[in-house]
């Protein structure tokens, strides 16, 4: 078996909040754990400013390199990020690898990254973290796959011919993703013509968003290939739609996001913003909360990020799930849908929220169909709700509920 590399994480305590420290150190060793390092130990410094030289102080320091060289340890890992500097800083008092928590984040991505736009993106997002950390950064680039630079610290020439290199490979990578960020907008806007209501699945990451979107579409979707969920961290990097349409009701699209995670590395959240764009569409946002693991944190992030996207005017539902594990109803101040993706439990009352928001703008309208329009009716049957019908000289008159996106597509047979 391969031998894990041993690590010990640390946390600074600068804003006197020693729980969330806690939980956020938790949440990195799981990171960590995701890309096979074993964390040996935590640490937590409180403190009430951040140093520049080590970014902890220098007594912690020294207590550090005592640990590291009784538990043989491989690495060290910041649940914050470094500046260049104090990776060199650290790296140099302590010799071992130096890492932080968004390095570690682009680590899973680049693991996960399936499709083609994932893997430029990432990519991107991985040499964009890099570029100012060239100097700082010696043995602890070796891990990042970049074999190729000098692991003992470059020199000055070296280091110029490296930036120059990897401000060549930027600009490719931006020039790759424009092309397939132009074929994506176009099909997004196909989409918002057609203007079915989008619903978007946005939330922290293993909160149960590609469990809820698979349950959704094997019950009412047209195409039942189920999306790719399991208990991992960023277990979606990509934006997957689905059309979920029940009986009678109006059709809508289902889009499944990545997840988030608290000090999600800017890097990544620029070069993933064609991806997060899909969120922009959404009529209504299901912010998706994991019943069995949450916090006020996880979830204020969230809307945080929401808020960033310029989304706070969306209008949103707030969906715990894991219901089939509780034993205690969630302690959450805010208005909220419990469901278990699992039992199904819950789902007929979220379905009936979803349609109540998309069924918003609805009215009711009285349609002439010709009866040479035979296969019409039974669509518009099978769209939306039919509250009368009458068999005339003309044809069939039809009074039935249509939303905005109906509306548009039966147009032509309307008469008032
Ligand atoms: N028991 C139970 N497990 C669930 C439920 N919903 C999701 N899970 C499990 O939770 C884990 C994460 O689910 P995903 O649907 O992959 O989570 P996600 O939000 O898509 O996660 P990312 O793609 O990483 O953002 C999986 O192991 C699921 O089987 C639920 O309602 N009950
Ligand atoms: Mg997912």
């Amino acid at each position: 078996m391969q031998k894990l590399d041993r690590a010990i994480l640390v946390a600074l305590n600068y804003q006197g909040n020693y729980e969330s420290c806690k939980l956020s150190l938790d949440e990195l060793e799981e990171l960590a754990k995701a890309v096979q390092i074993k964390t040996v130990d935590k640490v937590i410094q409180s403190n009430d400013k951040i140093e520049p030289k080590f970014f902890i102080g220098s007594g912690k320091v020294l207590e550090i390199k005592q640990m590291i060289d009784i538990l043989n340890v491989d690495m060290v890992i910041f649940d914050d990020t470094l500046s260049p500097a104090q990776i060199r800083n650290l790296e140099e008092a302590l010799d071992v690898q130096i890492f932080d928590r968004a390095f570690l984040i682009l680590q899973i991505f680049a693991l996960r990254a399936q499709t083609k736009q994932a893997m430029l993106e990432v990519a991107l997002a991985q040499k964009l973290y890099m570029l100012p950390r060239l100097a700082g950064m010696g043995k602890s680039l070796s891990r990042q796959g970049g074999g190729s630079f000098n692991a003992k610290g470059p020199g000055e020439t070296k280091l110029e011919t490296d930036r120059r290199r990897l401000n060549m490979e930027i600009t490719r990578l931006r020039v790759s993703l424009e092309g397939i960020k132009k074929e994506r907008g176009e099909s997004r806007k196909r989409r918002f013509k057609n203007s079915i209501p989008v619903v978007a699945l946005v939330g922290y990451t293993n909160a149960g968003k590609s469990s809820l979107m698979n349950h959704l579409s094997n019950l009412y979707g047209t195409n039942k290939t189920e999306v790719f969920e399991k208990d991992m961290l960023f277990a979606t990097l990509d934006t997957k739609s689905k059309r979920i349409q029940k009986d009678n009701q109006p059709p809508f699209i289902l889009i499944d996001t990545v997840g988030f995670i608290s000090k999600l590395p800017p890097e990544l959240i620029k070069s993933f913003e064609s991806t997060l764009a899909d969120i922009a569409s959404a009529d209504l946002i299901l912010h998706i909360v994991d019943g069995k693991n949450y916090s006020p944190l996880q979830i204020n992030f969230t809307k945080q990020v929401i808020k960033d996207l310029g989304l706070e005017e969306t209008p949103r539902l707030l969906v715990v799930t894991k219901k089939d594990l509780l034993v205690h109803q969630p302690n959450i101040l805010e208005d909220y849908l419990l469901i278990s993706n699992k039992t199904g439990e819950g789902m007929n009352d979220l379905y009936q929220a979803i349609s109540a928001h998309i069924y918003k703008d609805s009215r009711i309208f009285k349609l002439l169909l010709p009866f040479d329009k035979g296969s019409i009716y039974e669509r518009l049957k099978s769209d939306t709700t039919i509250i009368e019908t009458n068999y005339t000289a003309d044809g069939m008159f039809v009074k039935v509920v249509l939303t905005p996106y109906l509306y548009n597509l039966y147009k032509p047979y309307i008469m008032n």
